[in-house]
């Protein structure tokens, strides 16, 4: 059979198939640029609120404004534990962290808020090229399989 026999989704299963470490074919490659990701919120000063938990003591109403808590440390953690399924996962858990502030703020103005802000445009220029690798990686490798009914 000649290369140019094959349809565009066979052709892209073979090059990945030569080719299964490079970041294009690789499934898995989401969890390192996540990580990467991850460090380079970690240098922001504007993400230091934001690695812990939010103390309930200074902030009191914070459990009833807030249903779902979230921190960057419990990311870290549950990306380094394995225990995201995929990018998407990952991206649900940090987007939270930007709501719950949201949610927070009395004001638009909020120093803290401001802070989410700046931090949300950092993720939001990364995550999306990281989601769309992932899922052309996935589409790759799906090879058609019958399906028996
Ligand atoms: O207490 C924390 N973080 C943990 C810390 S900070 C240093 C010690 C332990 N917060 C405050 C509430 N949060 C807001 O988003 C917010 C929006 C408007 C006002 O507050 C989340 C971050």
């Amino acid at each position: 059979i000649k290369a140019e026999e094959l349809n565009s989704t066979d052709a892209e299963e073979v090059k990945c198939r030569g080719r299964r470490q490079s970041l294009k074919c690789n499934p898995d490659a989401w969890r390192k640029q996540c990580k990467e990701l991850l460090g380079l919120i970690y240098e922001r000063e504007d993400s230091e609120p934001f690695r812990q938990p939010s103390d309930h003591l200074s902030y009191p109403d914070n459990q009833d404004v807030i249903d779902t808590p979230m921190d960057f440390s419990t990311v870290k953690e549950t990306l380094e534990a394995g225990n995201y399924g995929s990018p998407l996962e990952f991206y649900k858990d940090v987007r939270q962290i930007f709501s719950n502030s949201k949610a927070y703020t009395s004001n638009k103005k909020s120093r803290i808020y401001s802070m989410t802000l700046r931090l949300s445009a950092l993720f939001e220029s990364h995550i999306k090229n990281i989601i769309s690798e992932y899922k052309s990686a996935i589409q790759s490798q799906k090879r058609r399989r019958p399906r028996y009914r």
